[in-house]
């Protein structure tokens, strides 16, 4: 892996990247010197997002000409501290490329360099506005108000400014955060600039994978200043306790190749129990994601009123009709159903809160096990803790945040921390807890995070969880059989997977185009394009 893919793995929190920088300084790298690089950065970045127009026309802002995007004037927002510093430079860098730049520093009290890089800002006749209205009129903002250095709300004033520059809907590059976003949480404290860029420095900054951050951060970058790994290693260790998922981490974990010799118990042998009479097609999805992740056998145990159903729609598979309640859910699986034979079991999709006896008997099973929709809220019901402390084997949850709220009721932050929630949930049960959303969450008993940091709002549809319990299933058995110590990469990879097949369903089919049965077409090709 290179540096680049390394460091893509990363995301910290403020404290975490204060003792790295902190680091770097004691090493010797002036502050100055650092502030000056990473601010060039980000303004080679800024002109080529936003090139300047050469030979303007009477009227160029904001122009666009062949797909591109030019930007004459500049609109730069100056916070106190380094953040701050880095905006006075990048305002100095593109005063000197030709860019015509205006300065709003709505604070008198700065920290001592972004003084210096003011008073020469100042020397060299760049414009500074009293109002944030007098911006109105610039192609492009730089919003460098505060980075990670954020410890209050913003008020008042400059409040009233972030909000009235917000309704301009203007291009909005941010450098490091969206001023206004609580690093760790992604939490608005008081309000926060909607950008269209983030430039996020060195490392990710946790706070801008969490879902609730997301309608601020717009399309987020990294920029990287050369941080030695060393210090990385040094306060995060070998290897980060909240990972960013990415392609090489997929890459690395998929069960491909296969061995040449191989049969299909060795690939693995998932149980699929899901659906009822009122929730059939549930279980066809569940199907069908299993399906996509190449699980050597596939069963499915239904109400006996679907067989045929299931039969039509995933004729490889090993339907197992079982006895109805009178509302058509499982009452009981068939007494031949023996659940200790298989490598995975994924239960839950469809089976109607009805099916308790059915969990009960999953769970006192000792082979790995993922629950999800109903499943977990009969597992809600029967209390989560008290009923997954006796487990041995592997649990997997999969909830929305609905279900996670059910199942942790004594988890009141949720939507306010979900990598937290994550952590505490995952610490409270031993289980793997994947929390579903815009950003999914893993997370598992030693305390370790991933972040599925990529995915499409496309996928927010009736079924397209069905999906992905399918496919974690399959990938569960298929690891099991293989004997890997380890199966929270194969959840992890699944939701990767899940997140990528709704991008590209999405690229190809916009985002209204994503129906749960079509994701499932575009597993496969998700994973061709990876090979
Ligand atoms: N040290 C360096 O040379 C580097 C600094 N970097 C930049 O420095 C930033 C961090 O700099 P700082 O630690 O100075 O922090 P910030 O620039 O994020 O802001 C901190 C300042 O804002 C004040 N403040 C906090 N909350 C406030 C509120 N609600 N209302 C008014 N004032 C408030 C604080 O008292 C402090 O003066 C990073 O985000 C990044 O942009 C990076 O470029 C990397 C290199
Ligand atoms: N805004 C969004 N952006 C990205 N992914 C989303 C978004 N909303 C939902 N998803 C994903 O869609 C899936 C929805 O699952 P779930 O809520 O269980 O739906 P269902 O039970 O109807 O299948 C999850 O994988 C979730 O991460
Ligand atoms: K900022």
């Amino acid at each position: 892996m290179n540096r680049w893919e390394k460091i893509q793995e990363i995301a910290v929190t403020a404290a975490q990247m204060r003792e790295i920088e902190g680091r770097i300084f004691a090493a010797g790298m002036p502050v100055a010197a650092l502030m000056e690089k990473v601010a060039i950065l980000i303004s080679v970045r800024v002109q080529s997002l936003f090139p300047l127009l050469l030979n303007p026309t009477p009227n160029p802002s904001p122009l666009y000409r062949e797909g591109r995007r030019f930007a004459v004037r500049v609109g730069v927002l100056v916070g106190p501290g380094h953040n701050g510093g880095d905006a006075l430079v990048v305002a100095r860098e593109l005063h000197f490329r030709g860019y015509e730049v205006k300065i709003y520093r709505p604070f008198s009290k700065l920290k001592d360099l972004t003084v210096q890089h003011d008073l020469y800002a100042q020397s060299l006749g760049i414009c500074y506005v009293e109002n944030i209205a007098d911006l109105q009129d610039c192609d492009l903002i730089i919003d460098g108000l505060f980075g990670f250095g954020l410890e209050r709300e913003i008020k008042d004033n400059l409040a009233e400014a972030i909000n009235q520059l917000n309704e301009w809907s203007k291009p909005v590059v941010s450098i490091d955060l969206p001023s206004g976003l609580q690093t760790d949480t992604g939490e608005v404290l008081g309000t926060a600039i909607k950008a269209t860029y983030t430039l996020c420095l060195g490392l990710w900054k946790l706070g801008l994978l969490q879902d609730r951050a997301l309608e601020y951060v717009g399309k987020a970058e990294l920029i990287d200043f050369d941080i030695p790994l060393a210090d990385i290693t040094a306060i995060l260790g070998e290897a980060p306790q909240i990972q960013r998922v990415t392609k090489e981490f997929i890459q690395q974990h998929l069960p491909l190749p296969r061995p040449a010799v191989t049969h299909k118990y060795k690939q693995g042998h998932l149980l699929l129990i899901c659906g009822s009479r009122k929730y059939a097609g549930g279980a066809i999805l569940t199907g069908l994601g299993a399906r996509g992740s190449g699980v050597g056998m596939l069963s499915i145990a239904v109400p006996e009123s679907l067989k045929s159903l299931l039969v039509s729609h995933l004729p490889e598979a090993l339907i197992i009709g079982c006895e109805e309640t009178e509302n058509g859910a499982i009452a009981s699986l068939p007494d031949a159903v023996n659940l200790g034979s298989y490598d995975a079991i994924a239960c839950g999709p469809g089976i109607t809160t009805e099916a308790t006896t059915i969990v009960e008997g999953v769970l006192a099973n000792n082979n790995p096990v993922i629950l999800d929709a109903d499943g977990l809220n009969i597992l809600a019901q029967l209390g989560t803790i008290s009923t997954l402390e006796k487990r041995q084997a592997t649990t997997v949850l999969t909830p929305h945040a609905g279900e996670f709220k059910r199942l942790f009721p004594e988890i009141d932050y949720v939507q306010q921390n979900r990598v937290e929630a994550v952590k505490k949930a995952a610490e409270l049960t031993g289980a793997i807890v994947l929390l579903k959303g815009a950003r999914t969450v893993i997370g598992n008993a030693s305390g370790k995070i991933w972040i599925v940091p990529e995915s499409t709002p496309a996928l927010a549809r009736g079924g397209s969880g069905d999906v992905l319990t399918g496919l974690i299933g399959g990938l569960l058995a298929q690891g099991v059989a293989a004997n890997i110590n380890s199966l929270v990469e194969r959840v992890v990879i699944a939701a990767w997977w899940h997140a990528q097949a709704g991008i590209l369903a999405a690229k190809e089919r916009t985002e209204l185009g994503v129906d749960a049965f079509t994701l499932t077409q575009f597993l496969n090709p998700v994973l061709s394009g990876l090979l």
